[in-house]
């Protein structure tokens, strides 16, 4: 007879793994396929860190993104509770997770009136409830439903469980990251080490495209992103590339255009049925993950996220490398000394993404 595929002495840190078991030796080869550039989880899978119960809430868990992400987050040694929060098919997703043989439990919560509880206790609220884009859309114009929507929910953060940290997704990153940081500040409840807007896919997909174009092992690649979410606010940092990767003038401002129509690639390609789902979820799944590790006081975890940020003067909000700890960002790395071409992006992004910025702030200032 086969054996069992999974005994207690086999249990993963995380879903990314590839990782081998806890309390086995880990390899450079076994590690995880979205962390091991970085290869802090197989630190942690190393170390045996001491694992805290952790509570993580998902508001929009029924969607495109919710689901797959409540799959991997599921698979996450780190959290013991998931609870799934959606104004609408929510308790199905949950009855279809629980009984995945993972030891985090997972509830769900249907309607306002029940987000109250499902936000109790959280340590981290991750938040994909909006409605996605179609061809021929840009993320702004997603402004006049998601504004809204991330405005009601973070009104009931600041009540529920203003110590968590808040990972957004819903689009327009660029404006709904200041929404949440303004509610929170008018609550009294603002704690801006701890919102952080999801950026993630844009380093995955550069980390992606920069290793097929160079023939490298992605797991390898690390190129952070800086600025926004949107169009020519996403500014990868080719220059920074690790490991060094030498681009012509032409072959940068290619490779920085395909990182900044991706997004808009993926909601062509869908043809008006969404838009990033998947990688989405796994770039969520990693930074979430990120944050965990960092609460439980894991060193050295880097990630890109867009946050209040006085990294680079003349915007208030801005997406640049931080280390994440038991506080959430812990402290903000430097800009490095930019290639000319990057220099030009910053200049360039300046007007979109001031308005962005502006844009949420007075529309959660607004009676
Ligand atoms: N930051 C990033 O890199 C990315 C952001 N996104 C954004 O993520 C958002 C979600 O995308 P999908 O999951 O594809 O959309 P979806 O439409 O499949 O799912 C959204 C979910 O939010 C729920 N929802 C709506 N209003 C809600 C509320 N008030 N409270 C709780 N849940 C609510 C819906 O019922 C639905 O289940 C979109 O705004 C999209 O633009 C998508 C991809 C990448
Ligand atoms: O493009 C969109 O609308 C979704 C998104 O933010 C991405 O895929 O980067």
């Amino acid at each position: 007879m086969a054996a069992p595929r999974c005994s207690a002495k086999v249990q993963r840190l995380s879903t990314f793994s590839g990782m081998k078991a806890i309390g086995q030796q880990s390899s450079m080869r076994a590690a995880s396929p979205i962390t091991s550039s970085r290869q802090q989880v197989v630190r942690a899978a190393r170390s045996q860190l001491a694992i805290e119960a952790r509570k993580v809430a998902v508001l929009g868990a029924a969607g495109g993104i919710g689901q797959p992400l409540s799959l991997l987050l599921k698979m996450n040694r780190m959290i013991s509770q998931l609870a799934l929060y959606d104004i609408a098919n929510v308790a199905g997703v949950a009855a279809d997770l629980s009984h995945c043989n993972t030891n985090t439990k997972v509830t769900a919560y249907t309607g306002p009136e029940e987000l109250a509880e499902a936000l109790k206790g959280a340590d981290l609220v991750v938040i994909p409830a909006g409605v996605p884009r179609k061809p021929g859309m840009t993320r702004d114009d997603l402004f006049n439903i998601n504004a809204g929507i991330v405005k009601g929910l973070c009104e009931a953060i600041a009540v529920n469980c203003p110590d968590a940290v808040i990972n957004i997704i819903s689009n327009p990153v660029n404006s709904t990251v200041p929404i949440c940081a303004e509610v929170l500040k008018k609550a009294g409840a603002y704690k801006p080490r701890k919102v952080m807007g999801v950026t993630t896919l844009d380093v995955v997909r550069s980390n992606t495209f920069v290793a097929e174009a160079n023939q490298l092992d992605t797991k390898e690649v690390d190129v952070p992103v800086i600025g926004g979410h949107a169009g020519e606010t996403i500014l990868p940092l080719l220059s920074q590339a690790k490991p060094k990767v030498e681009f012509t003038a032409e072959d940068a401002a290619a490779m920085t255009k395909k990182i900044q129509n991706a997004g808009t690639d993926v909601v062509n390609a869908k043809a008006g049925t969404g838009s990033a789902t998947l990688s989405m979820a796994y770039a969520a799944a990693r930074m979430a993950e990120s944050v965990l590790l960092g609460l439980n006081g894991e060193k050295d975890i880097y990630e890109c996220t867009y946050t209040e940020s006085d990294v680079m003067p003349g915007f208030q909000y801005f997406a640049s490398k931080v280390l994440l700890g038991p506080g959430g960002i812990e402290k903000f790395q430097p800009l490095p000394e930019l290639s000319e071409f990057e220099q030009q992006g910053l200049v360039a992004m300046k007007e979109l993404l001031t308005a962005n910025i502006q844009a949420g702030v007075e529309f959660a200032n607004k009676a």
